[in-house]
């Protein structure tokens, strides 16, 4: 085995998504750093997932064939060639380590047999599918995302498992192409966690697509049939397909990576605990051992799994490694599902609001004249304000291009604009931005 202090780096960055960028900053501001990325260079984003999903969804919305729908997604993956990231990384003097990292002792990496040393160590290694314990699951042709979105066939009759934001975007899409699509899902409606007007808009569009929602029941078993498959349901129905598409959540990737010699102990669904500045929280021994830091990001650390939030968390910790004392703030990252229409949630859900009086009301998009111009009348934005400090604290739309028009209500949130100002605020005509003036004026009211 090669001598670590041989191959030492000021920063050693496991996992080339979120942090490819830390690794290329922190290679621009002078340290020496290394990626080390057992798979593609730039992450699951450009590749499996949101990428090609965005790509197919707009191909499905502008009405494409499913070949040309194809063609236009494996170019926006670039055919799986990461050549060209590897070479941006090299050009910001980032050394491009292929292979699978994991932490031997504390400031020491292991990538398939050689040693590398380093002073700050990034943990930034993502989140991968869960597979559900349904029985005999593993006996039949099942997808998970991954294949969902690089494959080129269409199966005829698909199930997908799960309705959280990857199961309502596949449906749409593989709906939209023509595959037969039952969405199966647990909770009794489709993006549980957000408002309910979302999830029961969302399910009506997706029926208007052609896919059969069955809500409220979850799979028990799965076997294998003459003409495909055959998946029970708990309600004791059953469905016959040719697939299914495992879109249950997913989990930070954390197994296997030594994390333990370093004294950190991550939960197998939160993932690794980090504080503000995205340093990761370890044990006290570990601390005392001192000279070396750890720092997580993205969807490893389980805070908010988006590409924007892996992002942002990848400036804090850049600027905190460069000694710039940076913390994150959580409070107004988007979660957005690209359907047609599209889901644009921000901040508090009404749905696990605790501990404040949640002030709420909301407008259908209906009542727009720009509803009126696109001959498109669906959607609803809602606002919702704490009474105790007359800030908005969440909102919840869903409605065509709802990911551009309520980006304000990001900043108003993050920035606890006071109502009294977001009052005053004048928007374009006709947009559908002129939702949220009269539910900003009935928020005012209720102060
Ligand atoms: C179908 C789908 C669609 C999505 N669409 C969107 C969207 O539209 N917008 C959005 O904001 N988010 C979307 N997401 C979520 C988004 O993809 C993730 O939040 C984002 O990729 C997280 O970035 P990351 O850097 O934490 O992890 P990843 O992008 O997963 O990168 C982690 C990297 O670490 C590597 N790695 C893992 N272990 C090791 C190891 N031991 N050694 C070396 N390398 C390792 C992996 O190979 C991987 O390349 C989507 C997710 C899915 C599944
Ligand atoms: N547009 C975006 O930003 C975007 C798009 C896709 C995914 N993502 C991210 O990727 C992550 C994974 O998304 P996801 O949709 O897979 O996970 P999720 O956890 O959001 O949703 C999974 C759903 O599957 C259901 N489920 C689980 N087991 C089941 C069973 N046996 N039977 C029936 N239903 C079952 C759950 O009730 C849940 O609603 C999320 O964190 C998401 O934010 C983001």
């Amino acid at each position: 085995m090669t001598d670590a202090q041989d191959k030492r780096y000021d920063v050693l960055v496991l996992g080339g998504g979120a942090g490819k960028n830390i690794a290329a900053d922190l290679a621009r501001a002078g340290r020496s750093v290394a990626l080390v990325e057992s798979r593609l260079v730039g992450g699951e984003c450009p590749y499996f997932a949101c990428m090609p999903s965005k790509s197919l969804l707009r191909s499905a919305r502008r009405g494409e064939t499913w070949e040309h729908a194809v063609a236009r997604r494996d170019e926006v993956t670039r055919h799986l060639d990461d050549a060209p990231t590897a070479a941006e990384m090299a050009e910001a003097g980032v050394t491009v380590i292929r292979g699978r990292g994991r932490a031997v002792r504390p400031g020491v990496i292991e990538v398939d047999g050689t040693e590398y040393g380093y002073t700050d160590l990034v943990v930034a290694t993502g989140s991968e599918p869960v597979i559900p314990e349904v029985e005999g699951i593993g006996d039949v042709p099942t997808w998970t995302s991954d294949e969902a979105l690089t494959r080129p066939d269409l199966p005829r009759r698909l199930i997908v498992l799960g309705g959280g934001p990857v199961g309502c975007e596949l449906s749409q899409v593989y709906a939209a192409f023509g595959s037969q699509v039952t969405l199966v899902e647990a909770a009794d409606r489709l993006l549980a966690a957000e408002a309910p007007f979302i999830g029961d808009l969302l399910a009506d569009e997706l029926r208007r697509t052609g896919a059969d929602l069955r809500l409220g029941v979850s799979a028990t078993r799965a076997e294998r049939t003459e003409s495909g498959l055959r998946l029970y349901l708990s309600d004791g129905g059953h469905i016959d397909a040719d697939r299914i598409l495992i879109a249950s959540g997913r989990r930070p990737r954390v197994a296997d990576l030594g994390l333990e010699t370093l004294g950190i102990r991550p939960d197998p669904k939160q993932g690794i605990a980090v504080d503000v500045t995205c340093k990761a929280v370890t044990d006290a021994e570990a601390d005392a051992d001192g000279g070396t830091t750890v720092w997580a990001a993205g969807d490893v650390t389980g805070a908010a799994p988006y590409t924007h939030a892996a992002n942002y968390q990848s400036r804090i910790v850049v600027s905190n490694v460069l000694g710039k004392r940076r913390e994150a703030d959580y409070r107004a990252v988007p979660r957005a599902v690209y359907t047609t229409p599209t889901v644009y949630t921000v901040g508090v859900s009404p749905v696990s609001a605790t501990g404040l009086e949640l002030l709420s009301a909301g407008y259908d998009l209906s009542d727009t004249p720009r509803a009126t111009v696109e001959n498109d009348d669906r959607g609803r934005v809602e606002l919702y304000a704490d009474r105790a400090r007359g800030v908005l604290v969440g909102a919840a739309a869903i409605g065509l291009y709802a990911e551009g028009w309520m980006s304000e209500i990001t900043l108003a949130i993050r920035a606890e604009t006071p109502l009294s100002i977001l009052t005053d605020v004048v928007h374009a005509f006709p947009t559908y931005g002129e939702a949220i003036e009269p539910v900003l004026r009935e928020l005012a009211e209720q102060l």
